[in-house]
């Protein structure tokens, strides 16, 4: 893999530079894009720190199909991981075209550039909520997929787009990674989760209120049926995350990879809201003052992964424990 150069769109994110780092590790080389939609150049600045040289950056919206073609003008790349998005549920019920025009046009602007240039490999940001609230759990790549959002129905319909394109031209090779959901940082310190606004997911949360930024975790939901009434999730550490991505990438390279394939990119264990907290109390040695509230809209009792594709077929499985 040494020396293949690759696109990382939306590379200044959360999942986005800790891939990074590993992908420089590994003997890559990387470009990356990004709008700042949800993050801040500083991020880019601590990746050079942690892996001690610059990295190759420019700032483009993908929304851009003009800026995006001068990007691949430049270099000839041997593939794409495809991070960029916004990813907020509650955010995408209240404005569900912010969501279709940021990740569908941006998508599909991407997939058009990447035609016109020939670089037909890619790695594709997909997610849980695909399996919308699972009938069975763990949940397994072959089960009906299903949306319960805007943001859910996104990933779903760039899934479907994926399936057709691959189907239709056989020379694409795309790798669909459903994450569960990601958390922590590099051992580092110097990156990690760091959201604009009020985070909407537990992790950042917690860490705010750990902080002092917030006053209190507000608990979605006691009452159900799980082992304490808090829901449950397959928490995955971000480096190992980031693993399961050069783990798709070398996939992408072998001579049978072929079509378009998901995998699961989970722990296969599950974890529930109040186990998190007592998990991040008793790493940090911090109090999280919390208040329990009713269930949030649109929320799934249990969601965990199926590990075993992406262990047979990638050869990848998680290391780092979460709890
Ligand atoms: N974090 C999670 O819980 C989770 C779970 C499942 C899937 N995902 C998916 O993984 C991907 C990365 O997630 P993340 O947690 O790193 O999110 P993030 O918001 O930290 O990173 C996404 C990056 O994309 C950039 N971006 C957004 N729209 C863009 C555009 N039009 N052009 C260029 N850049 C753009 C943002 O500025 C940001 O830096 C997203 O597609 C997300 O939907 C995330
Ligand atoms: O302040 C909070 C935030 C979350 N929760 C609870 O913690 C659990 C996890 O919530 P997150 O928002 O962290 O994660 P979700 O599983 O709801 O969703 C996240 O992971 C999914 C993939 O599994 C999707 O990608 C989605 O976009 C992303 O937000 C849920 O039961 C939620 O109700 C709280 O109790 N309080």
């Amino acid at each position: 893999m040494e020396g293949k150069l690759v696109l990382v769109t939306g590379g200044a994110g959360f999942i986005g530079t800790h891939t990074v780092v590993q992908l420089l590790k590994e003997g890559f080389r990387v470009s990356i894009i990004d709008n700042f939609d949800n993050s801040v150049e500083e991020a880019l600045d601590r990746v050079k720190e942690v892996v001690g040289w610059g990295l190759f950056f420019l700032q483009v919206d993908l929304r851009n199909k003009d800026d995006l073609e001068k990007v691949f003008a430049k270099s000839k790349f041997d593939g794409v991981i495809h991070f960029a998005g916004r990813k907020a549920v509650g955010e995408s019920v209240e404005y569900p075209r912010r969501y279709f025009d940021n990740n569908l046009i941006g998508t599909i602007n991407l997939y058009e550039v990447m035609a016109k240039y020939n670089c037909k490999k890619m790695v594709f940001s997909s997610s849980s909520t695909v399996y919308g609230q699972p009938e069975k759990i763990p949940c397994v790549e072959d089960t009906e997929l299903k949306a319960m959002n805007p943001y859910g129905r996104t990933k779903l319909f760039l899934e479907e787009i994926a399936r057709d394109i691959s189907q239709a031209e056989s020379d694409w090779q795309i790798i669909l990674l459903r994450y569960f959901n990601p958390v922590a940082a590099h051992e580092s310190g110097k990156i990690g989760e760091d959201p604009k606004g009020i985070p909407n997911n537990l992790m950042p949360y917690i860490q705010q209120v750990a902080v002092g930024r917030l006053p209190e975790l507000n608990v979605y939901g006691h009452d159900y049926p799980t082992r304490d009434g808090t829901a449950i999730r397959d928490y995955i550490h971000v480096m190992d995350l980031a693993d399961g991505h050069i783990a798709a990438l070398k996939k992408l390279f072998t001579p049978d990879f072929k079509g378009c394939v998901p995998y699961n990119l989970g722990t296969g264990r599950g974890t529930s809201v109040l186990e998190m907290v007592a998990a991040f109390e008793k790493a940090s040695g911090k109090k999280i003052p919390m208040k329990l509230c009713p269930r949030r809209a649109g929320d799934a009792t249990a969601v965990y992964a199926a590990v075993d594709k992406a262990a047979k077929e990638l050869g990848w499985k998680y290391v780092l424990l979460t709890s």
